[in-house]
């Protein structure tokens, strides 16, 4: 056995591991980084980055279909589900280098391919190799939950590590879980010329506030897509081509390929947690509000430390522990300034709370502002009038928003910033917006609080007419 020590080890080389391996070696801290599966994690190889090339191709499939209103004769396009994957592929192989262990090595990073597991609370072997650390960073991720539906075992089945290997068109995709990998994928799939059922045992796109959620769902139900909810899975017959999936309620949906997506599990499995002094809970490993685990030498971050799943939350969490790990700073981890988009069309975004989240904080304080796409001209130009944004406002600063429409992922950043920053309403309404740009639906909404405070006022025209007199 090799002994090896080092200021941090890095378990895990995906979003979270590899933000803090390489902001960390470049602030002068040694690093080891252990990685057992694919650099890059599940965002480069089975998650983000191939989901978006995929929906990319089902857009370019759709806007050959949809052109009739701006003049131009809809076709139907020729689709080669196969090449769409060499596109997803190619994508995943334009960004491989930036993540590869050549790349880390050559930043002074010690890059072990090898799956790291605890041996003591102050140490982690992988391989032939034991590591002793200052500290260790958890950045195992979380893995698809497969949950134990009766005959599901014995029927083929795809998850997101395996649906963007295949390369025959499914002429019917029945997807269980109506979250935003369900969804997503459901969409790209239709659009590239499947039949797709997506079966959601409660509410589908339930995370998010329902009123945008039910315009996003009406879209995607237009584009043919049947979405059942209250559609619990409980038990799957057939087999390959022939699936049959019986739900709660007695019905039986049929296809010839199945996408489970019913949310995640924690990679903890080789981590032999106990050997550390870390219990794992369902969700994931439990930290606290500095990202410490119950060992208070080892953080957790990203998807496997029980919160928000998403690639910038686990880099978000990477510059909250370099802090607190390299400078021994007091640094916490915040929840309420994350956004997040789903990528569907129409966009989702969300950051801060929801209209329900605020009420039930905020009670009667509460004000909601709201502003159509249909009433902005770029969205007018475009043919992309459906859409809404919603702003929560307590004692005129946002507490959230909310934006289902085009673009939503890119619209929403203003009211990140304005959350992370405890900036008032007036910062969004004194900002001059380029028009014609979908972005004025922000400062519209900021209008939208200030219009009746100014224009509804008995004591802003009395000062007026006064000011006119004199
Ligand atoms: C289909 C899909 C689409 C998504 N789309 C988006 C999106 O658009 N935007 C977004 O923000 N998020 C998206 N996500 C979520 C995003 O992928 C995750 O939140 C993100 O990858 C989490 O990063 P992480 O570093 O915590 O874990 P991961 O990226 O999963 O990395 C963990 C790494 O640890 C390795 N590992 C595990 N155990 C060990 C061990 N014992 N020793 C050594 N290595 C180990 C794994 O092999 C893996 O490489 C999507 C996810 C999926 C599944
Ligand atoms: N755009 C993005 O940022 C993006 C995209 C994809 C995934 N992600 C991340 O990945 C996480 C996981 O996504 P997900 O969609 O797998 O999980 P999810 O938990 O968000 O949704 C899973 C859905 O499956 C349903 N379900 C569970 N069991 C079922 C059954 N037996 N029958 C029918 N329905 C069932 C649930 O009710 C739920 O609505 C997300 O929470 C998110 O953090 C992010």
């Amino acid at each position: 056995m090799e002994r090896i020590k080092t200021d941090l080890c890095i378990i895990g080389a995906g979003s979270g591991g590899l933000s803090v391996a390489a902001g960390a070696v470049q602030m002068g801290a040694s690093v080891v980084l252990l990685e057992g599966h694919k650099m890059g994690g599940d965002c480069l190889n089975y998650g983000c980055v191939p989901s978006k090339a995929l929906i990319a191709a089902g857009k370019h499939a759709h806007a050959m279909t949809t052109g009739a209103p701006f003049g131009i004769k809809p076709v139907k396009p020729t689709v080669d589900y196969a090449a769409a994957k060499d596109h997803v592929s190619n994508v995943i192989k334009g960004i491989e280098p930036h993540d590869s262990v050549e790349r880390f090595q050559g930043l002074g990073v010690n890059v072990i391919t090898e799956f790291g597991t605890f041996i003591s609370p102050t140490e982690v072997q992988a391989g032939d190799k034991i590591i002793t650390a200052r500290r260790f960073v958890i950045a195992t991720g979380s893995s698809p939950f497969v949950p134990p539906i009766d005959g599901l075992d014995g029927v083929p089945h795809f998850t997101n590590e395996n649906i963007f290997d295949l390369r025959e068109q499914p002429d019917h995709l029945i997807v269980i879980g109506g979250g935003p990998i369900g969804m997503e994928l459901a969409q790209a799939h239709v659009r590239l010329g499947s039949k797709v059922t997506v079966l959601e045992g409660m509410k589908a796109l339930g995370k998010d506030d329902p009123e945008l959620a039910a315009i996003a769902l009406e879209r995607l139900r237009s584009e043919g897509i049947e979405i059942v909810e209250g559609a619990l899975a409980e038990k799957i017959t057939g087999g390959a081509g022939d699936i049959n999936v019986h739900t709660k309620d007695g019905k039986t949906y049929s296809g010839t390929h199945l996408l489970m997506a019913v949310g995640r599990k924690p990679n903890v499995d080789k981590l032999d947690l106990e050997q550390a002094g870390i219990k794992p809970t369902r969700g994931g490993i439990k930290v606290d509000a500095s990202l410490k685990t119950t060992n208070k030498r080892v953080y957790a971050i990203g998807d496997v430390a029980a919160g928000l799943q998403f690639t910038h939350v686990a880099g978000y969490h990477a510059g909250v522990i370099i802090k607190s790990a390299l400078f021994g700073l007091p640094s916490k981890a915040k929840t309420d300034h994350i956004p997040w988009a789903t990528y569907i069309d129409p966009e989702m975004a969300q950051v801060g709370l929801t209209e329900e989240q605020a009420r039930e904080k905020h009670g009667d304080k509460l004000e909601v502002v709201r502003f159509e796409y249909a009433e902005n001209d770029r969205a007018r130009a475009e043919l992309a009038t459906t859409g809404l944004i919603k702003v929560m406002v307590i004692k005129g600063r946002p507490v959230g928003a909310s934006i289902v429409g085009a673009q939503a992922g890119e619209l929403i950043q203003i009211w990140a910033l304005a959350l992370a920053n405890n900036l008032k309403m007036s910062a969004i309404a004194n900002m001059v917006a380029p028009y014609p740009t979908l972005g004025e639906v922000n400062k519209r909404a900021a209008g939208a609080y200030f219009g009746p405070r100014l224009f509804d006022s008995t004591m802003v025209k009395r000062i007026v007419g006064l000011v006119q007199r004199f």
